[in-house]
């Protein structure tokens, strides 16, 4: 099986020690490099990957969270009376995609992991006031990262199912870089996905 691996940014890639695209931070710079990936490789599976910020009592720093669905939740229209999305405004499109090789991630791991939608954001929250509302409007949310529904809207139109694996590096919440312990989930990111690439293998 070949696994087309897209994090952010070099560190991210780094950490894992495998071959990957660094796709670039948010939705739009993911979608593309992976549209440009995909048109000029052939892939079984795309796997979305790197640090999220997890949301309290549902993702603890160190984590692994997978994705069953993924929401770009910033989509839409801010409004006196609370945020629309593409349906509220009326509009066509999906803010919220199905992953179709979650499920595989889930079980290729023999590792404790928390399945759960992921917010895909292009402003990272950095308040208490938006983490509480976030958590109150997507009740199975269980972290929030900035690329995911990018990676997943270029697969899709590819035709190649993907999924997106990430490891919680901060709360979701008040912007405080001293509280992120990026060693920790990297090192739980290292082995989730060198158990995928195993899994890989075989399959
Ligand atoms: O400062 C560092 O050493 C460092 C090393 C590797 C990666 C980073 C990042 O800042 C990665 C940015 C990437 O991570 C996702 N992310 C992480 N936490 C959150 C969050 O709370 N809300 C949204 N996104 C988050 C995101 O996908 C970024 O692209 C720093």
């Amino acid at each position: 099986m070949n696994l087309l691996v897209v994090t952010a940014v070099q560190a991210e890639l780094d950490a894992l020690g495998v071959d990957g695209l660094v796709g670039g931070v948010g939705p739009v710079a993911a979608a593309v490099s992976t549209a440009m990936a995909l048109g000029s490789g052939t892939y079984d599976l795309v796997l979305s990957t790197g640090l999220a910020g997890g949301f309290a009592g549902r993702a603890p720093i160190g984590s692994i969270v997978v994705a069953d669905t993924v929401r770009w939740a910033d989509l839409g229209a801010d409004t006196d009376e609370g945020f629309l999305d593409l349906a509220g405004l009326g509009l066509a499109g999906g803010d919220v995609l199905a992953s179709p090789g979650g499920r595989w991630v889930t079980d290729a791991l023999d590792l404790p992991v928390l399945t759960g939608e992921i917010l895909t954001l292009s402003t990272m929250t950095g308040t208490d006031r938006r983490g509480a509302e976030l958590a109150s409007v997507h009740p199975s949310a269980v972290a929030e990262a900035m690329e995911g529904y990018g990676v997943a809207w270029a697969a899709q139109a590819a035709g190649v199912p993907w999924a997106e694996l990430r490891a919680i590096s901060n709360l979701v919440g008040r912007r405080d870089r001293s509280a992120w312990n990026i060693p920790l989930a990297f090192e739980s990111l290292r082995t989730a996905v060198a158990a995928l690439v195993r899994a890989t293998v075989d399959s």
